[in-house]
Parts: C-alpha cells; sequence; structure tokens
C-alpha cells in the first residue's frame, strides 16, 4: 500500500492520491490537512485519481485540490505530474511516449510524455476565454459584467489597475507590471484574487514581457497563495500577452522555480511543455491517518 506519491512541477509541489494504492478518504479537510507544510506532507495541492480503471485510448479521470481545501478545475502542472505518476504506476500502457487523455471538470487535457527520465511533459490547455461571464466577472455593482476582458479596470484598494481576465479552464487575471517580486505577488495577489468582482475567486499573475520570446510573471495562486511556478498561470500570462500584441507564438515563461515553453496556435489554443519530477511516496503515519479518517466522516 502506498498512501502517496509527492511530485513538484518547478516548486508547485502537488501530493497524488491513487485510490488504486490506498483506502485514505479525500475530503476538503482531509486534502488541508495533508497540504498543511507543517502537519501533512505539505503541496500547493492534491491529485486525486485515477477516479476509474484507466484504459487505453480512455480519458483517463481524475480530481484536483488546491491546498486551501477548495475544487479546482484543472491543472497545467498538475496534469503533467499526473501523467508521469500513471506512467510510473504502469510504464507497459503510459510511458511510450504516446499521446492520451487526461480528464478533469474543466475539460478533457491531451498529454504526452517527451522525456520521462528528464520528467518532460506536454500537456494541450485548449483555448481561453477573454470573456467576463466566462471566468464570471461582477461589474462594481455587483451585476454580472458583459463583453471582453482584454482592458479591465480594476481598482484594488488605493490601486487603479488595468487587468486582462481570461478563463481556460479556470479564471485567471493578469496584471502587467514594471518588475513581477514575490512581495507584490504576497501583498497584492490575494486581494486581487479574492476581489468582490470575482465571485469564483482568480488565480493572479504579475507580468513583465520581457522580449517577444521570454515572459516572467510571478504568481498568487486561488486556493494555493504564493507559488513558485503554475502551468496554467504561465499559460494564462502567454495567452494575454500575445492578446495584446506584446508576444510572439512561442515564449518561454520564466518563474522563480524555473521556465516553461508555451507555443499559442493560430486558433489562441495553448501548448504548455516543462518539467516535472517525483519527490517522494509513502505511507501516513497512523496518527495522521486517523486525522484523516476523522476529516472525512466529519465531511459526510
Ligand atoms: N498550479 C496549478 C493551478 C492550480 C489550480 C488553481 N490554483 C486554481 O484554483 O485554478 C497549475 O499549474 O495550473
Amino acid at each position: 500500500m502506498t498512501d502517496f506519491f509527492k511530485y513538484q512541477a518547478l516548486g508547485n509541489d502537488y501530493v497524488v492520491i491513487d485510490p488504486r494504492c490506498t483506502d485514505v478518504p479525500v475530503s476538503p479537510e482531509s486534502v488541508r490537512l495533508v497540504c498543511d507544510r507543517h502537519f501533512g506532507i505539505g503541496a500547493d495541492g492534491v491529485l486525486y485519481g485515477p477516479l476509474e480503471e484507466p484504459r487505453p485510448g480512455v480519458p483517463v479521470p481524475l480530481a484536483l485540490f488546491n491546498s486551501d481545501g477548495s475544487v479546482c478545475e484543472r491543472s497545467g502542472n498538475g496534469l503533467r505530474m499526473f501523467a508521469l505518476h500513471l506512467a510510473e504506476r504502469e510504464p507497459g500502457t503510459w510511458a511510450g511516449g504516446e499521446p492520451f487523455t487526461l480528464r478533469t471538470a474543466a475539460r478533457d487535457s491531451p498529454v504526452q510524455i517527451l522525456d520521462r527520465a528528464a520528467g518532460v511533459v506536454q500537456v494541450g490547455l485548449g483555448k481561453p476565454v477573454f470573456d467576463a461571464a466566462a471566468l464570471p466577472l461582477l461589474d462594481e455593482d455587483g451585476t454580472p459584467a458583459e463583453g471582453p476582458t482584454l482592458s479591465v479596470p480594476l481598482t484594488v484598494g488605493e490601486r487603479k489597475l488595468t487587468v486582462t481576465a481570461l478563463h481556460n479552464g479556470n479564471p485567471h487575471t493578469v496584471v502587467p507590471v514594471a518588475e513581477p517580486t514575490a512581495e507584490l505577488a504576497r501583498s497584492l495577489g490575494p486581494e486581487i484574487a479574492g476581489h468582490a468582482r470575482f465571485p469564483l475567486r482568480t488565480n493572479v499573475q504579475f507580468l513583465r514581457v520581457v522580449s517577444r520570446s521570454v515572459l516572467e510573471i510571478e504568481v498568487y495562486e486561488r486556493g494555493a497563495g504564493y507559488a513558485l511556478a503554475s502551468g496554467s498561470s504561465a499559460c494564462a500570462a502567454a495567452s494575454a500577452a500575445r492578446e495584446l500584441g506584446l508576444c510572439d507564438d512561442r515564449v518561454e515563461v520564466r518563474m522563480p522555480g524555473g521556465s516553461v515553453t508555451v507555443t499559442i496556435a493560430p486558433d489562441r489554443s495553448v501548448t504548455l511543455t516543462g518539467e516535472s519530477q517525483q519527490v517522494a511516496s509513502g505511507v501516513f503515519a497512523p496518527a495522521l491517518r486517523a486525522r484523516l479518517a476523522r476529516a472525512a466522516e466529519a465531511a459526510r
């Protein structure tokens, strides 16, 4: 029995809980406990799956949770890590390098393991939508906003920002700045992520366009906080910069944890390529197991 498999992608870390390997229950409270960096394993989120026996040619379903226990519809880094997990468990089926499909609450996402030893995986995240109803976004008076979200005036405390908001399986708000810093992400990120105009909250990226082929971002994630990297955030920043005419169709996105490559097709569909690795695997100690069981019982 193996209760957990821990992975990281440029420092964005997830715990995989595989129901084929453990009977550990998963609930918002148990996710919070597992992700706690002092009382649990520590992670930015949990990937729970496969939710059914994986079969070649059939989308493999999984559920994703942020470290605060909230459900997230999709995770670019998480999908890449889960693809590696499937390959580690059944290399004969999933490690051959052929593309296959993962299914989350957002949509189906094609993945392809390009270099298993180096952990290089590519994932297709589809086409972003730059529309208020998709985010969703409210107007200042709290009524549903309508129309394009390429340039949205957003008042945050004393600051008057102009941001680009988009939805690509999950919501994102890109904030162009002269210098993205961890301090800025940690201070302003929460105010934007939980802004009243985003009823489902939003992931936040602070973006500097270094050149037409290089972007630099700092990330504050919905439900997880400051992150060293984020796949869907890197794609959101690239899609926003591309839509604003600020970058080419293939960019390196630099984050504190490392860089990924994002390519944007003429139809706006986005592909993310980057490394990730397994960090550890193991069993929960009896005391933690008992707490997880109590948390799940309380959630029923
Ligand atoms: N780190 C992930 C994003 C995880 C989900 C996000 N926090 C949300 O709630 O949408 C990634 O690599 O995309």
